[in-house]
């Protein structure tokens, strides 16, 4: 039989293209945007990416601006194609991922914003989804949406706008305005504004989907009073959603995959199967567990949510969403002045061998699962006369490992199930100080993704499988290489220590 090209394209140092069709991928996270081009093994061949700014215009209220997301995307899919000399008529199809719940708002004429984009993390709404409770909505939303009445999810978002804009409610009432998360937003504009759509996994951060019927619930509308004409479309995470105007990429490729990014690096690693779990370490900490076709309530703090939508089937997923993880560094580097890139919060932490009792809190802006406090605040405890720099750097970097620890002790009484091991990924899982840590705090191995890139690869996939370019979830299996493995180490006594010392401050931080 003949060697075929997949098996020489594994021969080491002997890299083998195949077939001269790839796939495009656009992550628009919260810190910065990416466009990566994958070919059928999972090799990253290109990658560019844009620093995003984020506004922080007053305590709490976090926003972004939807034309620099929606002009720097843009900027790196045409960069990627330059550095790697692959263009458009090369690419089979493209897959969307991005930072979920963030809420524009613009005119359907002008196509323009009538907002900052208001950020997940901005907490300006939580008099809205007081109110909600106040009106004994909680179990409604809890039992159609999986989530609990919230400032982070969409929905009271979009409410604020159209109070607070100028004419908004007016516009909106005469069909004039569009609403979509980041996903839409891009689809919309690179489409040439021919498709206003999202995918099931973005809808479900709303607030106003129902996860069950998988549709927009007319009582959840008429609670925030949002008109179903600026909603969009809500489709398969693997399906149409039109073609890249020629304006932009000459053959305007097919955009075939859209996901929110914490389901779409869920699928990146292959989490296909019920009991299967990862945790993204990014700007914030998202921990996902598969439970299949089975939607779990949580009675310890987490939500319920569609994790996978694709192949006609939906899973279900429990997900412990924390504020701030990266983010804390990017802190450190931009208002302490403590270190000049998060790549010296990797060194810093080697050089001490304790935390010293000292403890960082980042409730920045609350705190998420599986506290859920809007009112915490962040703090730092337990300085000595010999805490310096290094001290709160590191204890910066803890704060990731516990925060994960509480969220995963929570995900495993909810599911009944203990972890074997927990699958990695995003950009603070390079600090291999924290994931050592994790793994300590935990007592079970964490296994790094061996591609960097393991969100934008699972937009890749579910645009890939829409096309045929992948036959099905075996053939991605077969590509996954498992990365670096960090075992547990430390002793209890030391575990149980820190932990005791993390869920002191946590108090101290809920308690001003
Ligand atoms: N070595 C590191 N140690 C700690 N945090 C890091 C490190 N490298 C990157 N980060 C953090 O990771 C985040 C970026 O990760 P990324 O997955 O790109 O985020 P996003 O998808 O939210 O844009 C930033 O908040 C940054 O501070
Ligand atoms: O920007 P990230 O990668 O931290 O993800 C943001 C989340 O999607 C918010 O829910």
């Amino acid at each position: 039989m003949a060697l075929s090209l997949k098996d020489l394209s594994k021969v080491d140092n002997a890299y083998v293209p195949l077939g001269g069709r790839y796939i495009m991928a656009l992550d628009s996270g919260t810190t910065s945007v990416r466009a990566v081009i994958v070919d059928e093994y999972d090799c990253v061949v290109a990658r560019a990416s844009r620093h995003i700014k984020t506004m922080y215009p007053r305590s709490g209220w976090v926003e972004q601006d939807p034309m620099e997301i929606l002009a720097s995307q843009i900027a790196v899919m045409m960069e990627v194609q330059f550095k790697s000399g692959i263009h458009s008529d090369r690419i089979a199809a493209i897959g969307i991922t991005n930072q979920r719940e963030t809420t524009v708002v613009w005119d359907r004429d002008s196509g323009q914003p009538i907002h900052n984009a208001i950020v997940w993390q901005c907490r300006r709404t939580a008099d809205i989804s007081d109110r909600l409770v106040a009106e004994g909505m909680g179990e409604t939303i809890r039992r159609k949406t999986g989530l609990m009445p919230d400032p982070y999810f969409s929905g009271t978002k979009i409410r604020w706008i159209l109070d607070n804009v100028d004419g908004a409610q007016a516009a909106v009432d005469a069909g004039e305005l569009m609403f979509g998360t980041i996903d839409t937003w891009l689809i919309y504009n690179l489409t040439g504004a021919a498709v206003h759509a999202t995918d099931y996994t973005n809808a479900s951060r709303t607030m106003l989907f129902n996860i069950h019927t998988l549709e927009w619930d007319d009582e959840l509308l008429k609670m925030l009073d949002i008109p179903r004409s600026m909603l969009p479309e809500v489709r398969w995470s693997s399906d149409d959603y039109g073609s890249v105007s020629n304006e932009i990429m000459t053959y305007g490729p097919p955009i075939t995959g859209v996901a929110g990014d914490q389901q779409a690096s869920l699928f990146g690693h292959c989490c296909f199967t019920p009991g299967c779990t990862k945790n993204t370490y990014g700007t914030g900490c998202f921990m996902l567990m598969n439970t299949g076709e089975t939607c779990v309530t949580s009675e310890h703090g987490l939500v319920s949510t569609i994790g996978i939508a694709q192949g006609g089937k939906i899973s279900y997923a429990l997900e412990g969403s924390i504020f701030h993880a990266g983010a804390t560094i990017q802190w450190l580097r931009d208002k302490l002045g403590l270190i000049s890139s998060a790549k010296d919060a990797s060194d810093l932490c080697r050089h001490l061998d304790s935390n010293g009792g000292c403890y960082l809190v980042p409730a920045f802006s609350g705190l998420g699962a599986p506290w859920w406090d809007p009112d915490a605040r962040g703090l730092i405890c337990g300085l000595t006369g010999a805490s310096d720099r290094a001290t709160i750097v590191r204890a910066a970097c803890e704060s990731m490992a516990y925060q994960s620890f509480d969220v995963l002790h929570s995900m495993e009484r909810d599911a009944g199930v203990k972890l074997e091991y927990l699958s990695v990924d995003g950009g603070a899982s390079q600090n291999e100080f924290i994931m050592q840590f994790q793994a300590d705090l935990l007592g079970i191995p964490v296994v790094l993704s061996e591609n960097v890139e393991t969100t934008a690869l699972g937009a890749a996939y579910l645009a890939g499988l829409a096309v045929g370019y992948w036959e099905d979830l075996e053939d991605l299996e077969q590509n996954r290489v498992p990365g670096k493995r960090f075992e547990p180490s430390a002793s209890e006594e030391v575990v149980a220590r820190n932990l005791s010392g993390w869920h002191d401050a946590v108090e101290r931080a809920r308690s001003r």
